[in-house]
């Protein structure tokens, strides 16, 4: 776990790229398996829901517990109770054509993926779609194990035949090639969505499910897996009382007093 404390986000994706030929991986079960043992942060990660990880990141007075207004799940289905990722975001901004400043760049972005990343978009705002099924061919091809994008998606099929996890705000059918382009690839990115004004962040923990998108900063990571654990402890044995008939606030009183806030 010392890896996190010692090198930043940046450091710690290029330490992820230095890592990807030992990494690379034909399928994405021995890519999972593979990034899993690489990052303690991840495989612990990995048994909690996203919702879990929002309480602890509210202990630590983190805004809204991380979550990230806006994408939900529409692949391998929409919804689908056993979808989940957990990886590092590797970060890539869309800005408008009309944007004439911001730097542009000489690689395309989905042939730099690190594996075991969740690959993680912020699009301006237009309705086309800036991801497409070969995005996530190539991705699913790098061991991203998820695609989370803050705009539209498009060829939806194509993501579902892959059965690679895909979280969007929406969906719809025009290329983004008319309306924007990539000027960074990670970067901290914004998502202003409900009001909300967050930074996802290059090497940020992403998990993704069901209930939406939650953004793990890398240095409150330990702190809240730390708090998970018991969390969800209480919440099991208060689910066992009401069961068997015993009010909320009695039961969430007996299993939670204990919980230390932070
Ligand atoms: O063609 C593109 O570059 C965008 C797209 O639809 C895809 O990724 O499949
Ligand atoms: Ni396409």
């Amino acid at each position: 776990m010392c890896i996190i404390y010692i090198l930043g986000p940046r450091s710690r994706i290029s330490l992820y790229r230095d890592l990807r030929p030992l990494l690379a991986c034909s399928t994405r079960e021995n890519c999972c398996t593979m990034t899993a043992s690489t990052d303690p942060i991840v495989s612990a990660l990995e048994s909690f829901s996203t919702c879990d990880v929002s309480d602890a990141l509210l202990k630590l007075n983190h805004p809204n517990g991380g979550f990230v207004a806006g994408p939900t799940l529409w692949s391998p289905e929409r919804q689908a109770g056993d979808s989940k990722v957990v990886g590092p975001a590797y970060t890539v901004q869309y800005v408008p054509l009309s944007d004439t400043v911001s730097p542009k760049q000489a690689s395309h972005y989905i042939d730099l993926i690190p594996a075991g990343a969740v690959v993680f978009i912020s699009s301006p705002k237009t309705v086309n779609a800036v991801y497409g099924g070969l995005m996530s061919t190539r991705a699913q091809a790098s061991g991203a194990v998820g695609t989370v994008v803050d705009g539209r998606v498009r060829d939806l099929q194509e993501h579902r035949a892959l059965g690679f996890p895909v979280f969007a705000r929406d969906v719809g059918t025009a290329s983004p090639y008319e309306v924007a382009r990539v000027s960074g690839i990670n970067v901290p990115l914004q998502v202003r969505n409900e009001g909300q004004d967050i930074t996802v962040n290059p090497g940020d923990y992403i998990i993704a499910d069901l209930n939406g998108v939650v953004c793990l900063p890398v240095e409150l990571a330990e702190q809240a897996i730390a708090l998970i654990a018991p969390q969800v402890y209480a919440d099991g044995r208060i689910t066992e009382d009401i069961k068997g008939g015993m009010l909320f606030i009695e039961a969430s009183k007996k299993h939670r007093a204990a919980l230390k806030k932070a």
